[in-house]
């Protein structure tokens, strides 16, 4: 169930509300139940996986790609598998935690851990979107954000590109005051 928190102190786990919020910044985000031939799957919920395993576990959810070629015109997708055990997790979350920018937008399906997307608002409200299982994000070109994990340190994320040249991370001047 995803939540949204502010730095004004406010917080529900409402859809409608959250999507009000990121309407705002034009972030799109939903829930796509994870498939049912998938819920029960030994391969989602293992921690570490190699590179077959990521590719069968990718085969599971090729419905939601094709769905993604159809209607944002996504060419590829790749996997992100991160847990505490992660060669390089902390440098890794390093370059996703400053608040920064991309050439080209963020799409991400979350199929197993859960992780914090933080946000500014039109307000200067900052916002942390907490998303898990399910829950699709699709992030405009040169928005602000930046990216954490939670206390479980684990997510298991769908990346969908239609252009991965313009993904490096843009730093910007931006502090993130909430956590
Ligand atoms: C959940 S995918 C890892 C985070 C990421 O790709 C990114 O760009 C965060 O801003
Ligand atoms: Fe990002
Ligand atoms: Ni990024």
């Amino acid at each position: 169930m995803a939540t949204i928190s502010t730095t004004s102190g406010y917080a529900t786990d409402d859809t409608v509300a959250i999507n009000r919020y990121l309407e705002s910044i034009e972030v799109f985000f939903s829930n796509w139940p994870i498939p049912a031939a998938m819920e029960a799957s030994k391969l989602r919920k293992t921690p570490s996986l190699d590179e077959l395993e990521k590719k069968n576990l990718l085969e599971g959810f090729e419905e939601i790609f094709l769905r993604l070629q159809k209607e944002m015109g996504m060419k590829s997708r790749d996997l992100i598998v991160l847990h505490p055990g992660t060669p390089g997790l902390s440098e890794m979350l390093d370059r996703f935690s400053p608040c920064h920018t991309h050439d080209d937008e963020e799409v991400r399906y979350i199929i197993d851990g859960e992780g914090e997307f933080g946000f500014v608002l039109p307000t200067g409200e900052q916002a942390l979107l907490k998303i898990g299982p399910g829950d699709f994000i699709r992030i405009p070109k040169n928005t602000e954000h930046w990216f954490v994990l939670t206390e479980k340190r684990c997510i298991k994320a769908i990346r969908y590109f239609s252009d991965t040249a313009g993904w490096v991370p843009k730093y910007t001047s931006t502090k993130v005051k909430i956590s």
